[in-house]
């Protein structure tokens, strides 16, 4: 099993409040599987996605990552996990603006020592910025800097992939073709894909479909 999240339980305190967010959730995720994660807004869903991409860890439970406990980790294993296995697009796409295009999308690659030109080349081509890789983020639309991000994240070849609706900042014309691209994408490389969606029509996209709501999924 690619992911294995067992018995997940997350409380954040903020002065004397605390408020239990997730309460015991399971999750699997077979390699190349593509499951969406829908649910109610607040109900937790960019907390787990943020536990699962070792971001932050649970309070109790176990997130196995190809059987080994992410939570029993370093920071630095986790760091290492997350340049190299595990992909994370974010709603906000986090470009660098000091490195061109072609730079941003070759940033994580590089870092991860992992840099495959042909690769590369390829996701810029099917992604639709060949004329754009000189240029900086802040010269393109929002649809293309989301692009270039996914661009970035596939570079590497994640086994995991999380994303955190990628398309929520984006028109609806701009939304559907950036996530063909990316489905797409993520389909070549085999990649597991676990997709924060409030969308029922992109979930039903997927091959499997789980709610989060009061703390657990079903
Ligand atoms: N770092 C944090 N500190 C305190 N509370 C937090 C923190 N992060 C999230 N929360 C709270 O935890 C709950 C779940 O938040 P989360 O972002 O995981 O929900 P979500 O399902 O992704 O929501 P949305 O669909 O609106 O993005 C919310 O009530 C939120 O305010």
């Amino acid at each position: 099993m690619l992911l294995r999240a067992r018995d997940v339980s997350k409380t954040y305190s903020i002065a004397d409040q605390t408020l239990q967010v997730l309460r015991g959730v399971d999750l699997d995720l077979a390699a190349s599987e593509t499951l969406a994660l829908t649910g109610e807004s607040g109900s937790g869903k960019s907390t787990l996605l943020h536990l699962v991409g070792g971001l932050d860890v649970p309070d109790a439970g176990s997130i196995e990552i190809e059987g080994t406990d992410i939570a029993g980790r370093s920071d630095a294993e986790r760091a290492h996990l997350r340049r190299t296995d595990i992909g994370v697009v974010f709603q906000q796409f986090n470009l660098i603006p000091s490195l061109t295009v072609a730079d941003n999308i070759a940033f994580q690659a590089r870092l991860a020592g992992s840099a495959d030109k042909e690769w590369i080349a390829y996701l810029g081509q099917t992604l639709g910025l060949e004329d754009q890789l000189s240029k900086y983020p802040e010269q393109l639309s929002g649809g293309q800097q989301q692009r270039v991000a996914i661009g970035r994240t596939l570079a590497v070849r994640p086994k995991l992939v999380l994303a955190d609706e990628p398309t929520g900042n984006l028109d609806e014309a701009s939304a559907q073709t950036v996530m063909d691209l990316f489905l797409k994408l993520v389909g070549e490389t085999r990649a597991g894909l676990l997709l924060v969606t409030h969308s029922k029509s992109l979930a039903s996209r997927l091959d499997r479909n789980v709610h989060l709501s009061v703390g657990v999924v079903s």
